[in-house]
């Protein structure tokens, strides 16, 4: 195995039990939430990987922080800190507090988007879309080809494709780019980073034609750690100086606090023009609250400014990819097919070729969720055509990836969890035959995913 092994750079001072699950109860419990994992309880999982936002577990001086809450509704201590932690680390003058990562994306969607408008990023992502399609946006996929193909191997695979963003900027003309949307790393992609040069070039680009460039910062250290591994040149700095750097290639940033801040709650909205700033005020106070707290408790203010900075720590950003990558590789090592290269938050399971018995139209993404569930009481996520949703003609999307996502919250489990996991889905994949296709007993708008319900086609 090419990972480096390296046991958990903590020790666990508190505990939460989990409930073992049996068979019988399990498969109560998937019918119930109509072969949804979203609906799953979760006192009726064994092992979540739904997500890592939100999931983190917060460190002793974390915990220590929330005592140091100053709830006061106007300029609290914690809110100075912070502010401070983003400016030193993130290297962004202005900064607007949000309850969470799409509050962030609202008030940036709103201040810069006008109708018939255009953002280039690389790859959607869920409610970064859905925001600048409310403010009269259409978003445009500039992320490289590789990026769409489960097997291709790139060490960047997040990369912006420079000639594709070239080309939206001679179709629409600049005026009708507000920004361009780095994600860094790419969620829906299989967590694949963006190299510095790519932010470089996109940064070179957009200042030729007067169009900003705004970070999805939301897993920027796990990029950063990508970039320590794999771009010549970076091997000696450190991981602050990196991202450091790499933020230095934006105008501002929308962050989710629940990924790589290492909290259960909170975000916010970075930048450096004061007249932007200005509008985002104007609508902070509107959405979220005062600008000095934006819908965070002063504690969770504190936690997160604590939490950005021991993100920064080589060895615990270390840990968390490489137990990342110990999960992938004993699948792989078993035979499932999961997207390549091994991304920085979670392994995600090809659903397409590990049920290939499965149409499309029968959801063969949504139908593994469910069924890891069953095996082993495991949790994971549809991301395929269950979350790519409908086009305007109300015909079903077909993204190129079908994927099941399975995400590791931060410092929460143990390498003997991973292993109880890779053991479930191998076994899976050796039965893999007896996995029925779905079809939807209840099918919402918006963000179907999310509430959806199904049912076995026998
Ligand atoms: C890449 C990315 N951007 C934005 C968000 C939105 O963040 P939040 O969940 O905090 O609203 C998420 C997660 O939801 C995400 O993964
Ligand atoms: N951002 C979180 C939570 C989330 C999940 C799915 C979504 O489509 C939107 C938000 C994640 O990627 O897990």
């Amino acid at each position: 195995m090419s990972r480096e092994f390296q046991a958990e750079p903590f020790r666990i001072k508190t505990v939460e039990p989990i409930k073992m699950t049996t068979k019988e109860e399990r498969e109560e419990a998937i019918q119930k939430a109509g072969f949804n994992t979203f609906l799953l309880d979760s006192k009726d999982v064994y092992i979540d990987l739904l997500t890592d936002s939100g999931t983190n577990a917060m460190s002793d001086y974390q915990w220590a922080g929330l005592m140091m809450g100053d709830e006061a509704y106007a300029g609290s201590k914690n809110w100075y800190n912070l502010e401070k932690a983003v400016q030193e680390c993130f290297g962004f003058e202005y900064v607007v507090p949000t309850h969470q990562g799409r509050g962030a994306e609202n008030i940036l969607s709103q201040i810069m988007i006008k109708e018939g408008d255009y953002i280039p990023g690389n790859m959607y992502f869920t409610t970064t879309k859905a925001h600048q399609e409310f403010a009269g946006g259409t978003f445009r996929d500039v992320i490289i080809d590789k990026a769409h193909d489960s097997q291709a191997e790139h060490p960047f695979k997040g990369n912006v494709d420079l000639e594709k963003y070239q080309a939206l900027i001679d179709e629409v003309g600049p005026e009708r780019i507000p920004y361009i949307c780095v994600a860094v790393t790419v969620n829906m992609a299989g967590g694949q980073p963006v190299s510095m040069e790519n932010l470089r070039k996109v940064k070179e680009i957009s200042d030729k034609y007067g169009i900003k460039v705004m970070f999805d910062a939301t897993r920027c250290v796990e990029n950063a750690y990508f970039i320590k591994e794999r771009e010549e040149g970076y091997q000696d700095k450190s991981i602050a100086e990196i991202l450091k750097e790499m933020m230095s290639y934006g105008d501002g940033a929308t962050m989710s606090g629940k990924k790589d801040p290492l909290v259960n709650i909170g975000g916010f909205l970075a930048m450096n023009d004061e007249e932007l700033y200005q509008r985002a005020t104007q609508l902070v106070v509107v959405y979220e609250g005062m600008p000095t707290y934006g819908g965070m408790a002063g504690r969770d203010m504190e936690a997160m400014a604590r939490g950005i900075y021991e993100s920064l720590d080589y060895h615990y950003i270390s840990h968390r990819v490489n137990q990342v990558r110990y999960l992938g590789e004993k699948l792989e090592a078993g035979g499932v097919p999961i997207v390549k290269p091994i991304g920085g938050h979670a392994i995600f399971v090809d659903a397409e070729r590990f049920l290939s018995h499965l149409p499309r139209e029968e959801f063969p993404a949504q139908a593994l969720a469910a069924n890891i569930y069953r095996d082993s009481g495991v949790r994971t996520m549809e991301r395929g055509t269950v979350s790519a949703g409908r086009d305007k003609d109300g015909n079903n999307i077909f993204p190129k990836l079908e994927t099941v996502r399975l995400t590791i919250p931060r410092r929460v489990y143990t390498y003997a969890h991973m292993d109880v996991v890779a053991d479930s889905i191998i076994n899976l994949y050796e039965n893999r035959e007896k996995i029925k296709g779905l079809r939807f007993a209840y099918e919402p708008p918006v963000l179907r995913f999310f509430t959806a319900k199904f049912e076995e086609i026998k």
